[in-house]
């Protein structure tokens, strides 16, 4: 897979990385207050006011709030803010996470108070009304991105702050729910915008060449190296590099990856010359990482590294009032606003009832299947298949024009194609769900794809978008 290189990501919005104009406002909004009762089985009263949108609590010194307590993991759970309610996430710690009693994975806080208990750890949660206020944007979208509801302009102010940094971000987002549009508005309002905006897909690239990928090689360097070639941070001198699905980097290629952002230099595989480079980082991941820090899958010094600033961008079930809007944006976008009348109020109400796996991605997608076949009758609303089990069909006769072989072959070809249209559609196009899904490994998919036909770009996962 290449990288996508973009010499610059659009010098049109902010010409010499000047500020750009503000319409941020201030809102009031709840705070959760937290008594820490007992930290490692002693009594204790420390009390920390939260007024963000995500709290760590752990053993770690990175955490927000950190507890002095063997039985408590690294990373041992985080609290978000949710339109609905503030959530907590156990990160997979060892002893895990209980609210009020109750063993949690992932649930909503019992408010007005309840007790979170850690380790041998007890902390009394509050919510309290806010007496300061954070900031939004007071418009609707943000370059490319759309979206009218509180966590969005809740983003787009932080965006905004995030712009006018040389900081590396590390952006958390589910699939399609815009990870990649948020890196490219970072970089278009930032001072490196007319400088070069590489694009790596981390998942896309097998293991074994990944390396060379990010850093170049030189003649020689392996086994089919016929001649040096620069890798993905050198493409991007003096640009940004954004590093897609940071969290399938495989573990033997994470040190060297923080050597080179640590030292701003790299070695082109096969060569001992160090190469300085000028390069902003900007990850992607749509896995939590602190989870995978606690695991040992992911290293914790290259997390810190990539994570000086994070980034949340909240799936579209937790903003659903969006989705009228984002109707209109896709329309504006496919120029087929005259179709809006297929999207009937009733039609709007089903779909911010729907959950939306694939997030703002699905939704495009479905928009645009509707003006395609001109109105909601899709395979998604299709009843559901009848039950094939009983009774059985006895099969087609099969004709003896090809050799065992041949004929072997065309109906294994048969079925893989069939498979693949059903496996992207469910997917919705989004390469990477599609190969979890099929339980094969991506560069597996592409190649299956390369052999149908199938249409994909070489950066892979944005295929229809
Ligand atoms: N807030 C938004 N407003 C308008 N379009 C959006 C928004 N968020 C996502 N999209 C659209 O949804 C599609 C998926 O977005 P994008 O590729 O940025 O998501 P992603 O989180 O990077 O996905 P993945 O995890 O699969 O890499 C694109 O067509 C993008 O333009």
């Amino acid at each position: 897979m290449e990288p996508r290189v973009t010499p610059g990501v659009n010098p049109g919005i902010n010409p010499g990385g000047k500020t750009i104009p503000r319409f941020l406002r201030a809102t009031p909004a709840p705070r959760l207050e937290l008594k820490i009762e007992r930290e490692a089985g002693k009594a204790t009263s420390r009390v920390v006011v939260f007024d963000g949108d995500a709290l760590r609590l752990g053993s770690h010194d990175a955490n927000d709030v950190v507890f002095s307590d063997p039985h408590v993991s690294r990373f041992h759970c985080r609290i978000e803010r949710t339109p609905r309610a503030w959530r907590v996430i156990d990160q997979d710690s060892l002893n895990g996470t209980r609210v009020s009693g109750v063993p949690i994975r992932d649930a909503d806080l019992p408010l007005p108070d309840c007790r979170i208990e850690l380790g041998d750890s007890v902390v009394l949660v509050t919510e309290v009304p806010s007496v300061q206020s954070v900031e939004i944007l007071d418009q609707p979208s943000f370059g490319d991105l759309y979206g009218a509801s509180f966590p969005m302009r809740r983003l787009f102010a932080m965006l905004e702050r995030v712009c006018e940094s040389e900081a590396n971000v590390l952006i958390e987002g589910e699939s399609g729910t815009g990870k990649e549009l948020v890196a490219t508005e970072i970089v278009r309002r930032g001072p490196r915008s007319h400088k070069p905006f590489v694009v790596v897909d981390c998942s896309a690239i097998s293991p074994s060449i990944i390396e060379s990928e990010l850093f170049g090689h030189v003649r020689g360097a392996f086994t089919g190296a016929d001649r040096d070639r620069v890798g993905a941070f050198e493409s991007a001198q003096g640009g940004t590099i954004f590093l897609d699905e940071i969290g399938e980097l495989p573990l033997d290629m994470q040190p060297k990856l923080l050597r080179a952002l640590e030292a701003r230099e790299i070695r082109r595989v096969g060569d001992s010359k160090p190469r300085k480079i000028d390069v902003r980082v900007i990850a992607a991941t749509n896995r939590r990482l602190e989870r995978e820090v606690n695991h040992g899958r992911f290293r914790e010094d290259l997390y810190f590294r990539l994570s000086v600033v994070t980034v949340r961008v909240p799936p579209l079930r937790e903003r659903l009032e969006d989705v009228d809007l984002l109707v209109r944006a896709t329309l504006d976008s496919l120029d087929a606003q005259s179709s809006a009348h297929l999207f009937t109020p009733e039609v709007l109400a089903e779909m911010r009832r729907h959950n939306w796996p694939g997030n703002v991605r699905e939704l495009r997608n479905f928009v645009e299947r509707t003006v395609v076949l001109r109105g909601i009758e899709t395979r998604r609303d299709a009843p559901e298949p009848e039950n094939t089990s009983a009774p059985t069909k006895s099969p087609a006769p099969i004709g003896l024009e090809l050799s065992f072989r041949e004929g072997k072959e065309a109906v294994i070809a048969d079925y893989e194609r069939s498979y693949l249209g059903s496996l992207l559609e469910w997917a919705n196009g989004n390469v990477s769900r599609a190969a979890r899904k099929a339980k094969i490994d991506r560069m597996s998919l592409y190649r299956l794809m390369d052999r149908h036909g199938v249409r994909h770009t070489a950066h892979g996962s944005k295929d229809d978008d």
